[in-house]
């Protein structure tokens, strides 16, 4: 459908109607037109006969003039309608495929605006903003007398043509249409149009051009056509013949008059905000730079498409892609099938503006709609990023437990694999065209990767150096211990050896001949002479490799944190067993040792005091001898015992009872505590010699035999006077017998409590005869006292 009646597009106030806007909105609400429409302007004197010719010609109802009521003004400043009916010789009002807007501009002489130029100029830059076709009205009597207000009408047109594309790379071309009316014939309008072409030619030389564009031809500006219409009064049938003729010049594909090269080629739906920004840049007197209008058009247009193609697709986006956002093919199909729609809609539409712009715009939809897409993806990311962390763990685990690997090469494999995960994650989104920031996401990862293998490598290394501490500390203990309970004056080399020996044998499993890192380092950063300069020991020194990944600077740090650890458990387990209290029955065991026993171990049997006294002497120097050795550390080439390390290097280990013990190794037992040990050793020892001698003296003064001889002397009537009793006899007969019994089955438990249950009876049993006893005789005193 057509809106054939006008509406005004500028008022006579010179404003740009708002009504104009409506209309557009009205007719692409039914009408899909696109850039599928043309704009043609209609210029010349007042009451030219120019609004009946439009309304003949394109079937639409501008307002004319009723010359029986007043010649006067009608159409007054700039009125616009809608057709696509054109008058033509093939059928009345056939429709056309194009749509046509069609300006009817104000007559160029009204007496209303008399000497006032300024609208003409206007209307007239306007009209060449916005139209591909000018028709220029005029009488034929006006042709050849140099009509003073059409040329200088004309002139208008040229000047603000020149201004607008006088210096523009790209010409834009308008056709001039010179529809000569009340052509009656006499002058062909061959004869005419030659007679208006070197009017023109000779008003185009008279403009003052701008700058630059001084040999401009009016040719490269303007198409010239002419057209000559019958007497609408005196030749109506003509005239409406020659209407048709001219429609079919609009309306014939052949030779239509329409040229892609006179067209603005921008969207109608963008055409109303163009055309209102032209008038405004008109009418404040600002330069007007069309292209640059057109540009702002198409960014205005094309970012309002985005927003809206934008809003249209991810308007419940949240609720699609929440549910599915650890299913990353699902993730990957959805966003990507949401791009693909989104930029669908968008290039529907905005394809149609200025191509730079719309690619401009484009690239910022994709933009917006990737940092959309970011959230989830990055959401889903951090996902996978955690899930591959963790099992990161239990590859290590697994790896290391069932295929035997180091562990560096567990956690490199591991680290690869993840990452091998991660990067193939998110080279799916980068294909798809779904990502910002590619590398710096992949990046992200490696630095996390990179913290997390730094991390399971120093846990790892805690790991290692706790089982070796573990280790070390349980056979430290153990064979200290066992050399200190039994020392000897050497004891200190002793364990000394013992404590290398340790050492080396936990250490042996991480021993390795000359690891690659070394030998790199020693290729890449020593000099020749340096090398010489390396000692055949330094070469012959074991090389440990814990095989976490460290460098050999970190491995050789690594084994003087485990010799730190090995010596603080050699000093606190010397020094938690030499107490002074241990130390006295250490020395106690060895004198003891020595003076009860033999070289062979067979006890001793002292005959008399001196072979005592001897040998107790002998003990304690024995025992005592090696007094100074628990006190001191000292090797047996009397030097004291120093920890072979730097305890400023061990950070860990600055505290005070570390310190302490690592300085004061070899000072196990101050004067005091020595000089309580001896004391203590000499009263123990003391009491055993005297031991000793008591029992050489009980042995010594037993009873002499003489004396049971004259026991058995003087008690010979005795025993022969009970054996000849037969009563007797019986009597120790049975009490033999019966202590045999109860020895044999050991029942002299039971039978002494059966003992003394008797005799507590009887003793309760006499207590009570005589308490009665007692308290009869009372009674009867007592009365014997009342009698008397
Ligand atoms: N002689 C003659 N008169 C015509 C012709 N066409 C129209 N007219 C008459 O000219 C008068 C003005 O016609 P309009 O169509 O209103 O003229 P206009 O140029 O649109 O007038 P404004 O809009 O006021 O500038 C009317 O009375 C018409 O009848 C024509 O071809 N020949």
């Amino acid at each position: 459908m057509s809106d054939q009646n006008a509406i005004q597009v500028i008022n006579e106030e010179k404003q740009f109607a708002p009504t104009v806007l409506p209309y557009f909105k009205q007719i692409l609400k039914e009408n899909n037109i696109d850039q599928n429409y043309h704009v043609i302007s209609v210029f010349g004197s007042q009451s030219s006969g120019k609004s009946t010719l439009l309304n003949v010609l394109f079937n639409t109802q501008f307002d004319t003039m009723d010359a029986q009521l007043k010649r006067q003004q009608t159409t007054k400043g700039i009125w616009l309608a809608h057709t696509h009916d054109i008058n033509n010789n093939s059928g009345d009002h056939s429709p056309l495929k194009e749509e046509i807007f069609v300006l009817d501009v104000e007559g160029s002489d009204g007496a209303e605006r008399g000497e006032d130029q300024d609208f003409e100029r206007k209307a007239a830059l306007f009209a060449i903003s916005v139209s591909e076709v000018l028709i220029v009205n005029l009488w034929e009597q006006q042709i050849g007398l140099y009509q003073g207000n059409n040329m200088a009408l004309l002139k208008t047109v040229f000047e603000v043509n020149l201004s607008l594309f006088g210096n523009s790379h790209q010409k834009k071309k308008v056709l001039l249409l010179f529809v000569i009316r009340d052509h009656v014939g006499v002058t062909p309008i061959q004869s005419l149009s030659e007679s208006l072409i070197s009017e023109l030619e000779s008003v185009w030389k008279g403009l003052n051009k701008p700058i630059g564009s001084e040999d401009v031809d009016l040719h490269d500006f303007f198409d010239l056509k002419f057209v000559g219409l019958g007497h609408k009064i005196l030749q109506n049938e003509k005239f409406i013949q020659d209407v048709k003729d001219l429609g079919d010049n609009f309306s014939q594909a052949e030779e239509t008059y329409f040229k892609p090269i006179y067209h603005h080629m921008l969207p109608l739906d963008g055409w109303c905000m163009y055309a209102e920004n032209c008038w405004d840049q008109i009418e404040n007197n600002k330069d007007l730079d069309l292209p640059t209008q057109q540009i702002l058009v198409a960014r205005f247009k094309t970012n309002e498409i985005l927003e809206e193609a934008f809003n249209n697709q991810f308007k419940d986006y949240d609720d699609i892609i929440t549910p599915i956002l650890d299913n990353k093919d699902k993730l990957l199909i959805k966003l990507k099938s949401i791009k693909d729609d989104c930029l669908k809609e968008y290039d529907e539409l905005a394809s149609r503006y200025t191509k730079q712009v719309y690619l401009e715009n484009r690239e910022n939809l994709i933009l917006k709609i990737n940092e959309k897409f970011d959230i989830s993806i990055i959401g889903y990311l951090m996902e996978l990023t955690d899930s591959l962390s963790n099992k990161l763990q239990d590859d290590i685990k697994n790896m290391t437990i069932n295929k035997k690997l180091p562990f560096i090469e567990c956690l490199t494999i591991s680290i690869d694999t993840a990452t091998q995960n991660y990067d193939t994650t998110l080279q799916e989104f980068e294909e798809a065209h779904l990502l910002t920031e590619y590398a710096s996401k992949k990046d992200t990862f490696a630095k996390l990767m990179n913290a997390k293998t730094t991390e399971l490598k120093a846990n790892e290394l805690k790991a290692v150096i706790a089982r070796l501490k573990k280790s070390i500390s349980f056979h430290i203990k153990d064979e200290v211990i066992s050399l200190l309970s039994n020392p000897s004056p050497d004891i200190w080399d002793k364990i000394l050896a013992k404590f290398e020996n340790i050492l080396t044998e936990k250490l042996d499993r991480y021993k390795i001949k000359k690891p690659v890192s070394k030998q790199v380092e020693d290729t890449n950063n020593e000099t020749s002479d340096h090398k010489e300069s390396v000692s055949e020991d330094e070469d012959k020194a074991p090389i440990y490799d814990f095989q976490v990944g460290l460098t050999q600077k970190e491995n050789e740090v690594t084994v003087k944190k485990i010799r730190f650890i090995a010596w603080l458990c050699l000093s606190v387990t010397v020094h938690d067993y030499l107490k002074p209290d241990t130390v006295v029955s250490i020395l106690r065991d060895r004198f003891e040792n020595s003076f009860r026993y033999d070289e062979n171990d067979s006890p001793i049997l002292w005959k008399n005091e001196e072979e005592i006294d001897e040998s107790f002497k002998l003990a304690k120097q024995k025992a005592l001898e090696i007094l100074d050795v628990l006190c001191v550390a000292k090797t047996s080439e009397n030097i004291e015992v120093v920890p072979d390390l730097s305890i400023e290097d061990e950070e860990e280990y600055e505290d005070d009872d570390v310190t302490y013990h690592i300085t004061r190794f070899s000072r196990i037992l101050n004067e005091l505590e020595k000089e309580k040990v001896l004391k203590q050793f000499k009263r123990q020892v003391n009491i055993t010699v005297i031991d000793s001698k008591r029992s050489i003296m009980r042995t010594t003064t037993h009873i002499p035999i003489w004396i049971y001889i004259l026991i058995v002397v003087l008690g010979w009537n005795e025993f022969m006077m009970i054996l000849r009793n037969p009563a007797y006899v019986t009597i120790l007969f049975i009490s033999f017998v019966g202590i045999y019994f109860i020895h044999r089955y050991d029942l002299w438990n039971p039978v002494l409590n059966v003992a003394s249950v008797a005799i507590g009876e009887t003793r309760e049993t006499v207590k009570g005869k005589l308490r009665e006893y007692v308290f009869d005789d009372n009674e009867q005193s007592a009365k014997k006292a009342k009698e008397t």
